[in-house]
């Protein structure tokens, strides 16, 4: 260690990843000093996945009042008050930050508020103060990266949109992923006229080609404007409305979307602005992000860096993994590497949508011929009553040679309560035959992942780059609901939650 060092660890960012690390040093008797220059808690809680959550869960009512009347209740017309859930959401902000920072007081670590910058490798300048340590940790997260366009500073972000003072009457989502396509569905749910702009063919690039088609065919049915494969050029302002001018497929100028709010989701970027990692030669990666081996240790020995800032993950559990992982390496005497192997991802889409593992086209990249999927569009016993069809769909992508479950992925209610255990399944290394000789919960969703019907050899579920609507599955009937399943196997009917 360091002679003369004012703190033992220092941490830039007091957000999921930096908070985890700086309570775990302290609690094994380390002197952490947290640097922030926002909200203690960072991105997860004042402007990420609990503002987030908690808008998704607000507009998820929406659909269960529609559905109420189907199942007896007499609820008359619903009303909805926008400045209540930001109000009632901006207090569970502020007891997580003032718990979030109760906890760092009780365990000793000194908090100081500010930007911090590096000055050397065991060196950092908060304001007029420069405080050593032999262990820096950069957990500076991530921000938004607006489109370099035109009139781009019309369009808000998602940190703006989490705190919106009124709900548009129309919105322009610009953007195809998780960001955009969570977005559009909770503004969607909540009553606004969403046009969602992507550059893709459906949303979400990258995921399971059916869960994007299910997906992208449950948001069309429910209102969401898609325009796909369309590039936005310019915003332009007209008093309160935007108007987003659009290139086609072909590059060609395409009819222009209007509406009050543009919220511009297109991908983030490492926050290493104003850092001064260039005093200390810590390397970047090729998207700008810091960096790191295994171990989260960057180019510079003392310097290690987890979280968004790392460009590895974006999600809070990676944060917090790697956070661990920091600690144990650097104080415990115990190397430990981070696996960023088999995550389940989870979206606040409507139908919520959660995956773990390959996709169809992923496991083809990898594996070839030798993958086979099992696919299901089940009726959820919700839409049994309302006659309102709920997109719910179930995958499997298995490797045939091994019978090894390669993915598992979900469209329909309670998906990310339910992808959970099956991440522990694929981690166990299951197979289809064990996903097969495993009784279900009737009825749920859930069942019908385990009484999924043999894959016809050689017959692809998935889709090619355009994403033509999906064939029907082996084994569906033809009304698209599950077929009968083999005897003394109950009938995969999914309930709407268990
Ligand atoms: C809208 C949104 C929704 C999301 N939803 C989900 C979800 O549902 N599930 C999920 O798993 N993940 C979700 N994420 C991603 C998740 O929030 C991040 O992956 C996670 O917060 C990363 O943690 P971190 O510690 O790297 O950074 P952060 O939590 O962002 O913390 C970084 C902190 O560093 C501070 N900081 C920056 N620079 C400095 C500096 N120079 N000096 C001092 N402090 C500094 C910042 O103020 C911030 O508080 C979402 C993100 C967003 C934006
Ligand atoms: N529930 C969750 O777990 C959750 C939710 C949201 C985000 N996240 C995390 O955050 C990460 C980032 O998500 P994201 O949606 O911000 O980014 P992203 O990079 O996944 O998607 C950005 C989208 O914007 C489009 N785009 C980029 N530049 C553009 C331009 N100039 N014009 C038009 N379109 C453009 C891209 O084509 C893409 O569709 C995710 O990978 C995920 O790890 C997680």
């Amino acid at each position: 260690m360091m002679a003369g060092a004012d703190f033992d660890l220092i941490v830039l960012g007091a957000g999921a990843g930096g908070l985890r690390a700086a309570l775990l040093a302290a609690d094994s008797g380390r002197r952490v000093a947290v640097i922030e220059s926002g909200r203690v808690g960072g991105a997860r809680v004042a402007r990420g996945g609990l503002p987030k959550a908690l808008l998704a869960i607000g507009a998820g009512f929406a659909e269960d009042f529609a559905a109420a009347e189907a199942f007896g209740w007499q609820a008359g017309a619903a009303g909805f008050d926008w400045a209540r859930l930001m109000a009632a959401k901006n207090a569970e902000i502020t007891r997580q930050e003032t718990a979030a920072t109760l906890a760092l007081r009780e365990a000793g670590v000194t908090l100081i508020e500010g930007r911090g910058r590096l000055s050397g490798p065991r060196a950092v300048v908060v304001g007029e103060r420069v405080l050593t340590a032999p262990v820096l940790l950069i957990a500076t997260g991530s921000r938004p990266a607006l489109p370099d366009l035109p009139g781009c500073d019309h369009a808000v972000t998602t940190t703006e949109a989490l705190d919106l003072m009124q709900l548009p009457r129309r919105a322009v989502v610009l953007g195809g992923g998780p960001h955009a396509t969570e977005f559009a569905c909770i503004f969607n749910a909540l009553g606004v006229e969403v046009t969602q702009v992507m550059r893709a063919q459906a949303p979400l690039p990258g995921f399971d080609p059916d869960l994007r088609a299910g997906l992208a065919a449950a948001m069309e049915a429910r209102g969401v404007r898609l325009v796909r494969g369309h590039q936005p050029l310019a915003i332009e302002r007209d008093g309160a409305l935007n108007r987003v001018l659009l290139a086609g497929p072909g590059g060609d100028k395409a009819a222009p979307v209007e509406a009050e709010l543009v919220l511009a989701a297109t991908g983030r970027v490492p926050d290493t602005a104003g850092l001064g990692l260039e005093t200390t030669g810590v390397a970047l990666g090729p998207r700008g992000g810091i960096a790191v081996d295994a171990y989260s240790r960057s180019s510079v020995e003392s310097i290690w860096a987890v979280g968004d800032v790392t460009d590895r993950l974006r999600l809070t559990p990676a944060a917090l993994a790697e956070a661990e992982a920091f600690v144990h390496t650097a104080f415990d005497g115990c190397p430990t590497a981070v696996e960023h192997h088999l995550v389940p991802i989870a979206l606040a889409t409507t139908p919520a949508l959660a995956c773990v593992g390959l996709g169809e086209d992923e496991a083809r990249r990898l594996y070839g011929g030798g993958v086979e999927t099992h696919l299901a569009r089940p009726r959820t016993l919700r839409e049994r009553l309302t006659g309102r069809e709920s997109g719910a769909l179930v995958k499997l992508v298995v490797d045939r040679d091994e019978d090894r479950v390669l993915g598992v992925h979900v469209l329909g209610p309670g998906a990310a309560e339910i992808i959970g255990g099956f991440a522990v399944a694929l981690q166990c290394g299951a197979t289809k035959a064990q996903f097969d000789a495993t009784l279900g919960v009737h009825p749920t969703l859930a069942e019908a992942l385990l009484t999924l019907p043999p894959a016809v050899p050689g017959a692809a579920s998935g889709s090619g780059p355009d994403l033509p609507p999906v064939a029907a599955p082996p084994g569906a009937a033809p009304d698209g609901e599950t077929a009968a399943p083999p005897p003394a196997v109950a009938e995969p009917i999914a309930a709407e939650r268990s």
